[in-house]
C-alpha cells in the first residue's frame, strides 16, 4: 500500500508584480525520497521550493507538511518548524562568515536549545561525515567552495530534519566536485531517512534523485521515475 505523502504542494499561484512564477503547480513528496526539480530558466523552480520550505507564502493554494496546512500557520509555528524539521542548503554557502565552520554546523543546535559541548560534538561527528574535519577549525571566508558547500549539507542535516531543500547545491562546483558533494549529500540524507527536494539544471545531479520533475512556465509539467 502507498504511503501518504510528506510534504504536498496544491495548485500553487504565485505572482511576483505582473510576473506569474508559480500557476497551479502540485508536486508531492515521500518521506525518505530525493525529488528533484528541473526545467528551463525561470520557470518557476525556486519559487517552487521556497512555498515547499514554507519561506515564501502562495496566492493562493496549500501546501501541506505530515497533515498539516503551512500556508495557514502562523509566521512562528512555520518558523519553528523550519528549525526543528526541515533543512536548506542554498548554491552560495550562506555561512555565518564571523563563526568558525564547526561553530557554523553547531549553531541549529544551539538554537534550538542544546548544550555547547554537545552541539560541538554532533557538529564535528557531521564535519566527519561530509569528510571536512579538517576545516572545522576555519571560517567560511577560507575554505574552498566544496568544502563550503559540504560544511552547509552538514549544517543542514545536524537537527535530523525530516526534509532538507537544496537549491542548486553543486551549482557553484566543478563537476568532480558536484558530484562528490551530490553522493555524500544522498547517502548522509538516506542515512537519516529525510527526504530531499533539490532544484538543480544538471543531468548528472538529478541522476541521485528518486524522481524528477519538470517545472515550465510556474507548473509541474511531468514527472518521472527515476530509479
Ligand atoms: N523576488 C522576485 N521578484 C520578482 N520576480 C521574481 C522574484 N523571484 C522570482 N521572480 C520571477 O519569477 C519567475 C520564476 O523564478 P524562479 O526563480 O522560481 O525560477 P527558476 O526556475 O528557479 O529559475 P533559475 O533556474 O534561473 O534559477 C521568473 O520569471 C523570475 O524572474
Amino acid at each position: 500500500m502507498a504511503t501518504e505523502p510528506l510534504l504536498v504542494a496544491e495548485n500553487l499561484h504565485l505572482r511576483f508584480g505582473t510576473t506569474v512564477a508559480l500557476d497551479s503547480a502540485s508536486v508531492a513528496v515521500h518521506a525518505g525520497e530525493v525529488l528533484a526539480l528541473m526545467g528551463p530558466s525561470g520557470s518557476g523552480k525556486s519559487t517552487l521550493l521556497h512555498c515547499l520550505a514554507g519561506i515564501l507564502h502562495p496566492d493562493a493554494g496549500r501546501v501541506t507538511y505530515a497533515g498539516r496546512d503551512l500556508t495557514a500557520m502562523h509566521d512562528s509555528e512555520r518558523s519553528a518548524l523550519r528549525r526543528t524539521e526541515l533543512g536548506l542548503v542554498f548554491q552560495f554557502g550562506q555561512l555565518v562568515p564571523e563563526l568558525t565552520c564547526l561553530e557554523n554546523v553547531a549553531l541549529p543546535l544551539r538554537l534550538n536549545g542544546a548544550p555547547r559541548r554537545a552541539a560541538l560534538r554532533s557538529a564535528a561527528a557531521w564535519l566527519e561525515r561530509l569528510e571536512v574535519s579538517d576545516v572545522a577549525g576555519k571560517r567560511p571566508g577560507q575554505v574552498s567552495g566544496g568544502q563550503g558547500q559540504r560544511v552547509a549539507v552538514a549544517r543542514s542535516l545536524v537537527t535530523r530534519p525530516r526534509v532538507v531543500f537544496a537549491d542548486e547545491p553543486t551549482g557553484a562546483l566543478d563537476s568532480l566536485n558536484g558530484e562528490r558533494v551530490m553522493q555524500l549529500f544522498v547517502a548522509a540524507a538516506r542515512e537519516t531517512g529525510a527526504a530531499v527536494v533539490l532544484v538543480t539544471h544538471e543531468a548528472r545531479v538529478a541522476a541521485y534523485s528518486d524522481h524528477e520533475a519538470v517545472v515550465r512556465d510556474g507548473r509541474v509539467r511531468t514527472m518521472e521515475h527515476v530509479r
